[in-house]
């Protein structure tokens, strides 16, 4: 796995955002995973100002998301409501390429509506849903999407799954790690100091790191990196 580190998280940002540049210069639609929490806020709101607003091709990029909370769109606690009020709401992004997953219905429907449109929009490649590139978060905990330390089953068979947060309880749609794995590029967006200890235990490969879901999901056969500040990754040797 690769490790890339910048001095601070603007610098993070702007390289993400260089490559969603170069990914939207392609002639042909780009499926992209956001994650959610509160670490891409900083991606969005530079994506929404300049050069990134006018430089990005809006309309090659589908924009999906790697777990949801089972909430209306307007809650703030809505992953795609922070997306829409930061970034979508200031773009030319056309409506269509938004593929949010539908928090306010019940998760039982919803869960199968999502695995459906994942099947039907997205190029196949090993008979799954081949993204060109996830963006993945991780909680102090090792998670990441939904995957929570000890209820991640790495063989579902399934590409969405019903999640629960281990503490609040609160309901969740996820990708499934088989579905992620099969992407052709994860990056791993992790920023400050309160998550240095974790990072330090998945770059040193420590016995804890087994049970971090965010330490298992790699890209099969693409690429797998962890894009860092120096606040996150000022554990590891660089
Ligand atoms: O619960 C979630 O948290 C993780 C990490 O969130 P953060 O707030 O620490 O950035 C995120 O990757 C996931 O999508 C989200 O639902």
């Amino acid at each position: 796995m690769d490790y890339r580190t910048f001095e601070t998280p603007e610098q993070v940002v702007e390289s993400l955002a260089q490559s969603l540049v170069e990914y939207s210069q392609q002639e042909q639609p780009v499926h992209i995973s956001l994650s959610g929490g509160s670490t891409p806020k900083l991606l969005f709101k530079v994506l929404a100002q300049a050069p990134f607003a006018t430089s990005i091709t809006w309309t090659n990029l589908h924009f999906w998301w790697g777990d949801e909370r089972c909430v209306a769109p307007d809650d703030a606690e809505s992953n795609f409501g922070e997306a829409q009020a930061l970034l979508f709401s200031k773009v030319a992004l056309p409506t269509e390429n938004i593929h949010r997953i539908l928090g306010e219905d019940a998760p039982e429907q919803e869960v199968i509506r999502f695995a459906q449109e994942m099947q039907t929009v997205i190029p196949a490649h090993n008979g799954l849903p081949c993204f060109d590139w996830i963006l993945l978060g991780m909680g102090s905990d090792g998670h990441t999407a939904s995957l929570f330390p000890g209820q991640t089953d790495y063989n579902d068979e399934n590409i969405a799954i019903i999640a629960q947060h281990p503490e609040s309880g609160q309901y969740r749609i996820s990708k499934t790690a088989r579905l992620l794995a099969n992407a052709k590029r994860i990056s791993y967006l992790v920023l400050g100091a309160g998550k240095a200890e974790v990072i330090k235990q998945i770059h040193d490969k420590d016995d804890a790191a087994l049970a971090y879901p965010a330490a298992q999901v790699k890209a099969n056969q693409g690429n797998t990196e962890w894009i860092l500040d120096a606040a996150a990754a000022r554990l590891i040797s660089r």
